[in-house]
């Protein structure tokens, strides 16, 4: 039953080499199959001139033929090889290239983001990848290549049958039988020492992470200047014998097994080569031609059935397609989550930047084409509560939390809060475990996950740099439609990129990774003015609500300030969603909420907040008096960290910061 599950699944797979290529595959493979036992007969018609002519004296030119056809299945032998490895090299791309967007595909389809933590689920992803460095790992495309070949080789062996048949019937089944056994013996262990194999890829993705960190400049800067090379090595042995031993332990079991398998099909060879030599029909040549004919040929059915290593590649490519096939119903299918788009409350009016109305009739999204909308949503968070797996603790709990139309909105709280929980909750990220995220009153899971995120523009706080051109790191903002260079040129001023693109030698195509050809590297506030840059480009493109989840914890103060100010005056009335610890920044807020124990506890404006003298006036007070003793440390003219109190709204001026600035320093790890 698995045998016929592995070879239905190794054949499923071939069919991503397409047809033609598959079946001049299968053709030459077959003919390669079958010179095996056409060299075993012209070897021995060759051989029985050679006994019949040398004594004889008798002329060279009776060997001819047999030369010829001798000759002839060698060279065929070449010609297949030489054509056949391109093209199972090509077939091995092709299936392996299909195999691994399909892998891709299923990862990147579920609407959240919570499968791909579970530990099962990513110990499936690596078996599905296969690790092609790996000896006992193959990947799909090997393993039908492999399967193809195995095929092509029974009818080698049929062949060979046939011309054992035609000198000692009773050889068939007498070499026939140990052979499958022995074939089959190989077969478990393959599948053995695979799973052995498995069992220490928990210890072979650590060894990897220490080996990539020994040898990456971002982790060499730490190792060099703690000292931690040895400790390092020490790790990366550590890992390697861990997940080196068990399979090291099995090959060393498997050794006498080896031999005994030897004797099952060298004895009968060995044995019925005697018989047939001692007693073949006929005397002389016949006697040679048989004893040579059964000799080749049982040779050809004990390489194809016992000794092939092409059933321990498509055993092992087989498990890689059984974990794809588990991982496939592990991962919810992308209609359970995302839902065909049911509602779009807010439908009927026009892009606020001036983005082309070409949404649907009925408003909804459509893939490559922006949303015509009145406004921002009025979003609710509306009794949510959410807890990771495996954690008693709720991160949420009950919390209800509105996002109003427009409104700058700061979302304040200690480390570990649930800050960026509550945001990936609002991208659909997460699903809460109860209560609901609601835009003007439609519950957003019914929206479907591309229509709801196409709302949103996102700085999350590990931020993903593309190792792209600039220019592409932006537009990633709105991917799915034609780079708009006037809103490209509009989110770079609202990020306060355009001096750090200036500075780049080829400007928006210099790629952003020093590895690239002309590529430079960016410091990291460089790197989230790009990244800011992406989430202004997408409001530019429709999105209407900004969220920014620590957007500024890299920039200097100045650059920060101007940020935000250009972010209060340009955001074309969308509602702004802004976590951050700098109470500097908060402060200017429409409205500043605290997350405390999975609830908002504080709500309103920060003269309000302040007023009511709870925790976030507190909060705001250890770095305000951290800020004052900054400002009187700072040597004479030299400006104290912290923007002025109250810049000029809307203003992108540069102004003097001074002490008067009530907030703050960076205040990030308080708590
Ligand atoms: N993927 C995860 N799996 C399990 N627990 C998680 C996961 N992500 C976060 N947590 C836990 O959830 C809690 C809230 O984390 P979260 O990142 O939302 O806090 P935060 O308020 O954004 O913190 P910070 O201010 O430090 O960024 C923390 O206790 C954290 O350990």
């Amino acid at each position: 039953m698995a045998l016929l599950t592995d070879v239905r699944l190794l054949a499923g797979a071939l069919r991503a080499a397409r047809t033609p290529l598959t079946a001049a595959l299968a053709l030459l493979l077959v003919l390669g199959a079958l010179l095996p036992p056409a060299s075993a007969v012209a070897m021995a018609h060759l051989v029985g001139r050679i006994q019949t002519a040398v004594p004889t004296d008798a002329p060279l030119s009776v060997m001819a033929l047999p030369l010829l056809a001798f000759v002839l299945v060698l060279l065929l032998g070449h010609v297949v090889d030489t054509v056949a490895a391109p093209l199972a090299f090509l077939a091995t791309a092709r299936v392996d290239g299909a195999h691994r967007a399909r892998v891709a595909g299923l990862a990147a389809a579920g609407t959240t983001i919570a499968p791909l933590e579970d530990p099962q689920v990513r110990a499936l992803i690596r078996a599905s990848r296969a690790d092609p460095e790996n000896w006992t790992e193959h990947t799909p495309g090997a393993g039908a290549v492999a399967g193809l070949r195995l095929a092509a080789s029974l009818i080698g062996v049929a062949g060979a049958c046939l011309v054992l048949a035609r000198y000692a019937g009773w050889l068939v089944p007498a070499l026939l039988l140990p052979a499958l056994v022995n074939g089959v013996i190989r077969q478990r262990e393959a599948a053995t020492g695979i799973a052995t194999w498995r069992a220490g890829t928990v210890d072979g993705a650590r060894n990897q992470r220490w080996q990539h960190a020994a040898t990456s400049p971002a982790e060499g800067k730490d190792i060099r200047v703690y000292d931690l090379g040895d400790w390092l090595t020490a790790r990366i042995q550590r890992h390697a014998l861990a997940m080196d031993a068990p399979v090291w332990a099995s090959l060393t079991r498997a050794m006498p097994r080896e031999a005994g398998q030897l004797l099952l099909v060298g004895v009968p060879l060995v044995a019925g080569y005697a018989v047939v030599a001692a007693g073949a029909a006929g005397a002389g040549a016949d006697r040679v031609v048989a004893a040579t004919a059964v000799l080749a040929s049982s040779v050809a059915i004990f390489q194809a059935l016992g000794w092939s290593e092409d059933l321990r590649v498509a055993v092992s490519a087989a498990g890689c397609l059984r974990a794809t096939v588990d991982l496939a119903d592990r991962l919810p299918a992308p209609a359970q989550h995302a839902p065909a788009p049911t509602a779009d409350p807010d439908s009927t009016g026009t892009a606020r930047h001036g983005t082309a109305p070409a949404n649907g009739v009925d408003g909804t999204a459509r893939a490559g084409q922006p949303v015509r909308r009145a406004g921002p949503a009025l979003v609710r968070f509306e009794q949510v509560s959410f807890r990771y797996p495996g954690i008693g603790r709720p991160v949420l709990d009950r919390l209800d939390l509105e996002i109003r139309p427009g409104e700058l909105l700061a979302v304040v709280g200690l480390n570990g809060a649930g800050k960026s929980t509550l945001i990936k909750l609002l991208a659909g990220l997460y699903e809460p475990d109860e209560g609901r995220i609601t835009a003007d009153g439609v519950d957003v899971a019914t929206l479907g996950a591309t229509a709801w995120r196409r709302r949103l523009a996102i700085v999350f706080q590990d931020f993903v740099r593309y190792h792209l051109p600039a220019r592409d790191n932006v537009v990633l903002g709105r991917g799915d439609l034609p780079p708009d260079p006037a809103a490209l040129a509009a989110a770079a001023t609202d990020a306060g990129l355009a001096p750090v693109l200036e500075r780049l030698p080829a400007g928006w195509d210099t790629p952003l990774a020093r590895t690239a050809t002309g590529g430079v590297d960016l410091s990291g506030g460089q790197w989230q003015q790009v990244v800011l840059a992406r989430a202004h480009y997408a409001v530019r493109m429709g999105a209407d609500l900004l969220v920014l989840d620590e957007p500024t914890a890299h920039l200097d103060v100045r650059t920060e300030f101007e940020v935000f100010h250009r972010l209060a005056a340009n955001r074309g009335g969308a509602s702004v969603v802004l976590i951050s610890h700098r109470l500097s920044t908060v402060r200017q807020a429409d409205r500043i909420v605290l997350l405390d124990g999975g609830r908002i506890t504080e709500s309103g404006d920060h003269d309000e907040l302040i007023a009511l003298g709870g925790r976030y006036a507190d909060l705001f007070a250890i770095q305000a008096r951290r800020f004052a003793a900054d400002a009187q440390a700072a040597p004479p003219g030299e400006p104290p960290e912290g923007p002025p109190a109250d810049p000029p709204a809307g203003s992108a001026t540069r102004t003097a910061p001074g002490p008067a600035a009530a907030g703050v320093p960076t205040g990030g790890g308080h708590g």
